[in-house]
């Protein structure tokens, strides 16, 4: 079973988080899914690297990782997942989508009411509580 590991990063501003929906995927079950961005370690990197890279990236934003949060696995139907997480800031919370279809800032009482890819249903669960 192929094996993929991303680093995913939950950017904080003001008391909201940013959420972001992915496009329309051959997989049904991440097709317009709402997740948090971030995306696949490259050979030589480090997390911090990882997320500081996608993030420009995906929503050319800059960003400083504050704390590691939690890592989930998740077995989905055709990969299994390892999704590593850090909480993280923005001093400009100004974004250009260059990948996604759609975002939010959200309060985390507010969380619970998107579409989430099932990999990130813990997370969102763990910024509620
Ligand atoms: N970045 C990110 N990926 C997630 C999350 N939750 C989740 O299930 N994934 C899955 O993890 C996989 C890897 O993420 P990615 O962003 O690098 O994937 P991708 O397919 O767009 O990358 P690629 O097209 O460059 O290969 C995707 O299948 C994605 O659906 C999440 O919160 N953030």
């Amino acid at each position: 079973m192929k094996k993929v590991n991303v680093v995913a990063a939950i950017i904080r501003h003001d008391d909201k988080i940013l959420c972001v929906q992915r496009g329309e995927n051959k997989l049904s079950y991440i097709s317009k899914k709402y997740e948090f961005p971030g995306g696949k370690i490259e050979e030589g990197e480090t997390l911090e690297d990882t997320i500081i890279r996608e993030i420009k990236e995906e929503l050319e934003m800059d960003i400083k990782t504050e704390k590691p949060f939690i890592t989930v696995n998740h077995q989905y139907p055709d990969f299994h997942l390892t999704m590593h997480t850090f909480i993280c800031s923005c001093e400009d919370p100004t974004l250009t989508l260059t990948e996604h279809i759609n975002y939010k800032w959200l309060k985390p009482s507010e969380l619970k009411d998107l579409d989430w890819a099932a990999a990130d249903i813990p997370i969102m669960e763990n910024l509620i509580a």
